[in-house]
């Protein structure tokens, strides 16, 4: 239902291993490779001081905040937009709104069709939701080729600044897709980055409120390296390893997709003894493998220690990307847009450390209110945990101040 009728067989998440899988994926590595994704940094890291100067106006609402600027990074990288505002948030709404389809098609045992796929042949007139994922399907490729034929007039008025879309117009030709496929490469990143980053900086603030040793140590690290009188950036990464194991931490402990994307067997294999026949849905557990007691002692506490050397990964089974975990998946599929949602998990976690206090919230008795670590919500594209309260405060008086002055900064 996801992968063939409401994404058309565009979408590379879904998109069975052969050739066009093969051709996006290589226009994906050239977008999002490890130095390709250099040129978002400016764009990260004024998103993560947007965030915070946002924080310290609504604490309340950080999640909401968190929210915006991810989609917004993520939109500016695709197709080289502004910044996108709060209350132009309707175009992200369309975006979720897409999201929200395909995940329902995902999770919805309704759709008997992928457990059957002989329905799939039932005629469209008889059928309405086939009626409706064909319609579905064409207004999603509308909003796509909108936005690509978007940044295509603006790169011919020279108005369009970097981005992966430009690129994919320059490789127009060499990669060889059509117009349709190209619209569809773009706007699947959205969908597959938006809600899983997101979540994953949720799990960092839900980290932090139970674990303030952690946070402690972790702005230690910052006053010594960055001080107090500018924002960390992308040139102090190699100078905080705590901050960078602390990332590595909160991917680990909740992944976001405890069982990731499901695989098909293409040929038989064989595994400790037993046949996996061709065609087996292969569901991974990520979960499980995340909380491997030999490879993390442990497991359930939250400790970026366990990053400080290379111990874990050179524990951890081959084809992991050294990584640490498998939150980004394994293999030749693994996850194409790590390296940005690294990059950005590393300036958000670093900005809101550096400026904020995250503790756990009192209620109106004089109660600490001790979030659970565990509660979750597994309704969309990702898992997030449970809402929760915590105190947000700025942890010096010039915070807002400098946040103030480096958006000025930026946007002159
Ligand atoms: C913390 C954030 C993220 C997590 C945890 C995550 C996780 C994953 C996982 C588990 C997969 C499936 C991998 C597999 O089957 O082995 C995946 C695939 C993918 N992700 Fe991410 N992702 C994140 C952010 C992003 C971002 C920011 C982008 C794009 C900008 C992105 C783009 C993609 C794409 C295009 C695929 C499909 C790859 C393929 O099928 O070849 N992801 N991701």
């Amino acid at each position: 239902m996801a992968g063939e009728m409401l994404t058309g067989g565009m979408a590379m998440v879904f998109a069975r291993y052969g050739s066009f899988w093969r051709r996006l994926r290589g226009a994906a590595r050239h977008g999002f490779s490890t130095k390709a994704v250099e040129k978002y940094q400016a764009t990260l890291a004024s998103e993560a001081a947007q965030a915070a100067f946002d924080i310290v106006q609504t604490p309340a609402d950080w999640e909401k905040r968190l929210k915006r600027a991810i989609a917004s990074s993520i939109l500016r990288a695709t197709y080289g937009w502004p910044q996108i505002k709060e209350e132009e948030s309707e175009l992200i709404t369309r975006m979720e709104a897409h999201i929200a389809r395909l995940t329902n098609a995902l999770i919805s045992a309704a759709l008997l069709i992928d457990f059957f796929p002989i329905i799939k042949y039932v005629p469209t007139w008889m059928a309405k939701w086939k009626r409706d994922a064909l319609e579905w399907h064409k207004r999603d490729t509308r909003m796509f080729e909108g936005f690509y034929d978007g940044v295509r007039r603006k790169k011919m008025n020279d108005q369009q600044s970097d981005c992966f879309v430009s690129t994919l117009i320059e490789n127009e030709e060499r990669n060889g897709f059509t117009q349709k496929e190209n619209a569809w490469l773009a706007g699947i990143l959205f969908t597959a980055g938006a809600e899983t980053t997101a979540s994953a900086m949720s799990y960092f603030v839900l980290a932090m409120t139970l674990y303030p040793d952690v946070m402690r140590k972790a702005q230690a690290e910052l006053d010594a390296v960055v001080g107090r009188e500018r924002l960390p950036t992308f040139a102090d990464q190699a100078q905080l390893p705590y901050i960078n194991a602390l990332c590595k931490e909160v991917l680990r402990w909740r992944p976001v997709g405890p069982l990731a994307v499901p695989r098909r067997t293409i040929k038989d294999d064989w595994y400790e003894g037993y046949l996996i026949p061709k065609g087996t849905i292969v569901i991974p557990n990520v979960w499980a493998i995340n909380r491997d007691s030999n490879v993390y002692p442990d497991f359930d506490v939250f400790h970026p220690e366990r990053f400080l050397d290379d111990a874990v990964e050179k524990t951890l089974a081959p084809l992991t990307h050294s990584m640490g975990h498998v939150t980004y998946g394994f293999g030749r599929r693994i996850c194409a847009g790590y390296n940005f949602a690294n990059q950005a998990m590393f300036i958000d976690i670093a900005t809101l450390l550096w400026a904020f206090d995250i503790e756990k919230a009192v209620d109106e008795f004089g109660h600490v209110i001790v979030p659970s670590s565990t509660e979750c919500i597994d309704a969309g594209a990702a898992v997030s945990p449970a809402p929760f309260k915590c105190r947000i405060t700025p942890r010096f008086h010039e915070v807002e101040a400098i946040l103030k002055w480096e958006q000025a900064s930026r946007s002159e």
